[in-house]
């Protein structure tokens, strides 16, 4: 499968990942397009029970549409003390109404009542990783192409940070002493869930 076109159709709704989106494939000579350009598609339902079912179900709803190769993420946050939550359920984390903030603050909640009694004075409350899969489909041969990646950290109740989005403020990473949302766009990329299933789709294309 190739990706000769200049614009690559992201079919995503999250600015956070427009904006990482159009940062990784600039360095490709490449525009991205989301559904902020195609507004009369429809929301999928994303009903699948892994990253990659629901990133598959967004490509292929939007390709099937357009006729044209189209992208998709579907990504979340994995809490170890919350058995891998909120998961795949991370974007209505705090029900129909969510927003990042609300989400946030139902994870700390959640986990500050899981570490009552004990030692409180640790910020840092539970391992945790971002993952992302990503789905490249193409609508004229029905074929699709599936990556992922993931990224190791901690939750933490040192909420830190304007950069990102999401999860990312309270999300530590103790190689940089920082929160997600403290790194700068290009170091978020480096290391993120995002840029590694990025990379790794970009090297299968040249295969
Ligand atoms: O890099 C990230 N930094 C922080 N938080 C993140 C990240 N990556 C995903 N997340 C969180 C945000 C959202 O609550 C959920 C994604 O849910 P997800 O369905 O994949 O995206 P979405 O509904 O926001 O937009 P769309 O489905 O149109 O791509 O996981
Ligand atoms: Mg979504």
């Amino acid at each position: 499968m190739k990706l000769d076109q200049d614009i690559v159709i992201v079919a995503t709704k999250n600015k956070g990942k427009v904006r990482e989106f159009e940062h990784a494939f600039a360095q490709l000579g490449k525009q991205v397009k989301s559904m902020f350009d195609y507004s009369d598609i429809p929301d999928v339902i994303e009903d699948g029970l892994t990253f990659a079912e629901n990133a598959l179900k967004k490509a292929k709803t939007v390709g099937d549409v357009l006729g044209l190769p189209v992208l998709a993420d579907d990504s979340g946050l994995c809490v170890e003390a919350l058995n891998g939550q909120p998961g795949v359920y991370s974007a209505r984390y705090s029900g129909e109404h969510a927003t990042d903030q609300l989400n946030n603050e139902k994870l700390l909640h959640e986990l500050v009542q899981l570490k009552l009694g004990e030692d409180t004075e640790q910020s840092l409350l539970s391992p945790a990783s971002f993952v992302c899969s990503l789905v490249l489909y193409n609508p004229s041969s029905g074929e699709h192409m599936e990556t992922s990646g993931s990224v190791a950290g901690w939750i933490t109740s040192d909420v830190a940070g304007a950069g990102g989005f999401g999860y990312d403020p309270l999300f530590y990473l103790s190689e940089y002493d920082k929160t997600m949302a403290e790194l700068s766009l290009e170091e978020k990329q480096s290391i993120s869930h995002r840029g590694v299933a990025l990379r790794e789709l970009i090297s299968q294309l040249k295969k």
